[in-house]
């Protein structure tokens, strides 16, 4: 029986990179993770140890913090395309390159009113995501958020679902809708204004989520992909990961007191996990 290779790729995960950009009069603050995977050309490597064809990991992380000083200097997405362009243009060897960053939310201090020139704030653990892969059909960008905690205190309902011998669910008509969001969706092209479409799809994304009488998880998440999809040309499908982050009525009928969908418990596991991808027929 043969044995050969089959489809590997390799890189630098975590890079993590923090850049402060100078103006005279204040200055901006980012940082990234980035992640830089390669597929192509590298059977001698794996069958023979043949490193001939190898860029090392090593070299791929310091390429990154050096193309930064010039080339990160606005969306992740810019500074993705430009690094995917750099490893695929000199490297012969690859057949596809794929840069992964995740931008944390840093927010500028305010006081009455004033921006802080140099301080900031972390906006919690959200994050702005970009995947820009590139083979020799073209780049492609698939953009998103994660780790996006969301919750809203009514307008949610969980009713007429299946009951058998082993429900004990109630149904709930007036419930806490929480969730801690993860959309990706792909762009349609290599030039566009993400810094703007980013803010506006994220924006879209919150006020479905705010807006949408919910019968369940699953209609909310395809109610905010379809929104997008509705709005954006520029978007060609997404997908959501929407796990329910279970806050259940708390018992205090059991000291005699009334419980008027005032007071829960936060459950952390096990939680609904409800995952979507919205299309174009
Ligand atoms: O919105 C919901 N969808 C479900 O599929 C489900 N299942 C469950 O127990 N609670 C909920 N809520």
């Amino acid at each position: 029986m043969a044995i050969k290779l089959g489809k590997n790729a390799y890189g630098k995960n975590a890079i993590n990179l923090s850049k402060i950009i100078r103006h005279d009069d204040c200055h901006e603050f980012r940082q990234i993770s980035v992640n830089v995977s390669l597929e192509g050309d590298f059977e001698t490597a794996h069958t023979f140890g043949d490193n001939s064809r190898i860029l090392p990991t090593d070299t791929q992380k310091n390429t990154v913090y050096a193309l930064a000083k010039e080339y990160f200097t606005g969306s992740i997405e810019e500074f993705g395309i430009h690094l995917s362009k750099h490893f695929f243009s000199k490297n012969p060897q690859v057949s596809e390159v794929k840069i992964e960053i995740a931008e944390f939310c840093w927010k500028r201090m305010n006081f009455e009113g004033n921006p802080h020139t140099h301080s900031f704030v972390n906006g919690g653990n959200e994050k702005h995501t970009t995947i820009v892969q590139q083979n020799a059909d073209g780049i492609y960008i698939t953009s998103g958020i994660k780790d996006l905690l969301i919750l809203k205190t009514t307008d949610s309902s969980f009713t007429n679902y299946i009951k058998d011998e082993y429900t004990t669910l109630k149904e709930a008509d007036d419930r806490i809708f929480a969730t801690e969001c993860e959309a990706s969706w792909e762009y349609s092209s290599d030039n566009l204004n993400f810094t703007e479409q980013y803010d506006q799809i994220r924006n879209l994304l919150l006020k479905t989520f705010a807006d949408h009488k919910s019968l369940c998880v699953q209609q909310t998440l395809f109610e905010m992909g379809e929104k997008v999809l509705e709005n954006y040309e520029t978007v060609k499908e997404i997908s959501l990961k929407m796990p329910n982050k279970h806050h259940i009525l708390f018992n205090l009928e059991q000291f005699g007191i009334p419980n008027r969908n005032e007071i829960f418990i936060a459950t952390d596991e096990p939680y609904g996990y409800i995952t979507g991808t919205v299309i174009r027929d």
